[in-house]
């Protein structure tokens, strides 16, 4: 049977994963994330902005294995200070350099450009990657249900938190939803992109959202491009936002960042 793309993605992490502790140990990089700036709050900003607005994570990404190449002129530091001027709440930035272009130095000079917490968006398997993580200035770990088991989250969790980091569970129908349920972390991200077929579709969130417990902050994940796709998704309970290719389509990312948030949904309203 052909391998699934995240199946694929797995295979060369654990590779990368290995060449990464035969050259540096867990002792060093975990001495080199001691080392590193204080943690800003990623999911206290996402609550703080959504009761006011909605809460923005806006993504630092280069390509995808779905699109292609998403952006030719990509400079990290300067698409920080776009987001950042824009309202962004929080950065998403790729590390994966394989499928998505990515690289772990963007997240350094993403996050030395702004005051905003940073998500490190990869493929994560071990604990070594968050302690790497925490050594390149990560103030949150993405944990992606569909590739992990429920032990190996909870372990990716574990070492999170002692990290002082905070963790956003993504998940893409039900039976992630309930192993999700069984952290302790409060971010629940709904991907309406299934990783395996690229199919991408709000319905994900419309038909999920309601099943998420009421003490779970939603983030609505993948395929968003419009204030109305906002406003729509709202209306299910979603008031955090992790958005990627559309903001990285425009030629003028602040002004593109400040217009998709100009016009909130009021909470509680419709
Ligand atoms: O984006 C992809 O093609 C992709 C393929 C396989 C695994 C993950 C993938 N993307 C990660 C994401 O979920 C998105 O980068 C993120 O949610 C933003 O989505 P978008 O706004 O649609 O770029």
């Amino acid at each position: 049977m052909t391998a699934t793309i995240l199946e694929k993605i797995k295979a060369y992490k654990l590779d990368e994963i290995a060449a990464a502790k035969a050259e540096k140990s867990q002792a060093e990089v975990e001495a080199a994330a001691r080392t590193a700036p204080p943690v800003r709050p990623f999911a206290q900003s996402l609550h703080k902005a959504s009761r006011e607005g909605y809460g923005l994570i806006a993504e630092i990404k280069k390509a995808s294995p779905s699109k292609g190449l998403i952006r030719e002129d990509f400079e990290p530091a300067a698409l920080a200070r776009a987001y950042a001027a824009g309202g962004a709440t929080c950065l998403s930035v790729l590390t994966d350099t394989p499928s998505f272009q990515g690289a772990k130095e963007f997240l350094v000079e993403a996050r030395a450009e702004c005051d905003l917490p940073v998500l490190r968006k990869d493929f994560l398997y071990d604990p070594y990657q968050v302690a790497e993580a925490r050594s390149l200035g990560a103030d949150c770990i993405l944990i992606i249900m569909a590739s992990v088991s429920d032990a190996q989250a909870a372990e990716l969790e574990q070492a999170a938190d002692e990290w002082g980091m905070d963790a956003l569970i993504e998940v893409h129908d039900a039976e992630e939803l309930a192993r999700a349920e069984k952290l302790n972390s409060r971010m629940i991200g709904i991907n309406n992109r299934n990783l395996n077929t690229f199919e991408t579709s709000l319905d994900v969130t419309r038909q999920l959202s309601e099943a998420v417990p009421h003490d779970r902050m939603l983030v609505c994940e993948s395929g968003l491009y419009t204030p109305a796709d906002l406003a729509d998704m709202a209306v299910y309970g979603a008031r955090c936002f992790l958005i990627g290719e559309s903001l990285m389509r425009q030629q003028d990312v602040e002004q593109a960042t400040r217009d998709l948030l100009a016009n909130p949904l009021v909470p509680g309203g419709m």
